[in-house]
């Protein structure tokens, strides 16, 4: 299998995971295209590190299944392509960093040895130091050359920037741009923090309540909405304004909030709506956090993101398989 050659890295039908608690993760379906820097936002609890495990294979879901580059995801041959930064960053603590990239290249037959050692030094990371004296930012930057090292081609990355500095997380966020670009590399990273994500990923996928809510690519998602501001109208209650028809009757409202007489409102439309309304194009911080707030809003996946019928007639089900 050639990763690359395949043109999602990842599809998932129905993709579920329950706990006794409840689900948390639940009827997801969506694709992934091959080569894209993928942002996986959401709240705490959404699922984001169940989505990742599940698709690192440290997870059986409940429902559904996952095919990666084509294969199915217990298929050894499809893990060989994928290398996973858990939020753990699980290392033997015992080993020193040298040891530690020593394992990596007995495992690993495509292992980049030079890559592992520049990413470990540019952090001066002793390489005589045992991995359970490091620094929690030291440990990730561990954990992250031996993925880079591995040659994968899809990189799934849990928070994988929460404990390093500022400047090793330009310097990482550099090197992951220029892989993905020069190999085509595929990457799914989980962050909390946006700024970051708006300036590294071309792609969203947002989860919130184990559901997906959005998915697509940023410079499609945007500009399928409008920023809506105006006067609302009288309300049937004191005080309590609501939406102009002309705004809530004819397009998707994805979020409104009112300030005395004023309302805003995110719109899913291309369009302006015209009127005494003033609309700009939301930025992306507006449109995500519309989305999360608003759990009763329709889910935004986009045509690209959607599994055609013959991946659906393909695939088949894991229903029953819980471990
Ligand atoms: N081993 C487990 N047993 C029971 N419930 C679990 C287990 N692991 C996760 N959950 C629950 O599943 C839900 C999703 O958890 P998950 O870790 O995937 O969320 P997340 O989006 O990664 O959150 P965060 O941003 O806080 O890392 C949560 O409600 C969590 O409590």
């Amino acid at each position: 299998m050639s990763g690359t050659s395949h043109p999602y890295a990842i599809e998932a039908e129905d993709l579920g995971r329950k706990y006794l608690r409840g689900w948390a993760l639940r009827e997801c379906s969506f694709r992934l295209p091959t080569g894209c820097v993928s942002a996986l936002v959401g709240p705490n609890g959404a699922g984001k590190s169940t989505l990742l495990s599940i698709a690192a294979r440290l997870l059986r879901p409940t429902t559904g299944s996952l095919r990666l580059f084509g294969k199915e995801v217990g298929d050894p041959e499809a893990m060989r392509h994928v290398a996973f930064v858990d939020q753990e960053r699980p290392l033997y603590k015992r080993f020193t960093v040298a040891e530690t990239l020593r394992m990596g290249r007995e495992l690993n037959p495509r292992w980049d040895q030079a890559a592992a050692e520049r990413i470990v030094e540019a952090g001066k990371v002793p390489f005589g130091a045992r991995v359970g004296s490091l620094s929690s930012g030291q440990r990730t930057r561990v954990a992250l050359a031996l993925a880079f090292a591995k040659r994968a081609e899809l990189l799934l990355l849990d928070e994988p920037m929460a404990d390093l500095d500022p400047l090793a997380r330009h310097e990482l966020s550099s090197l992951l741009l220029s892989e993905a670009v020069e190999r085509g590399l595929t990457v799914l990273m989980s962050s909390h923090l946006l700024s970051e994500l708006e300036e590294m990923c071309d792609h969203l996928v947002v989860l919130a309540g184990a559901r997906l809510r959005m998915i697509g690519q940023v410079d499609e998602l945007v500009p399928a909405h409008r920023l809506v501001t105006g006067l609302a109208d009288p309300g049937p209650g004191e005080g309590a304004g609501v939406l102009p028809a002309g705004v809530a009757g004819h397009h998707t409202v994805i979020e409104s909030r009112f300030s005395g007489r004023q309302f805003t409102a995110l719109l899913r439309t291309d369009r302006d709506p015209g009127g005494a309304y003033e609309s700009v194009e939301p930025s992306l911080e507006e449109v995500l956090l519309a989305y999360l707030r608003s759990a009763e809003a329709p889910p935004l996946i986009s045509p690209a993101s959607r599994l055609s019928a013959e991946a659906t007639a393909a695939a088949p089900h894991a229903e029953g398989k819980a471990a």
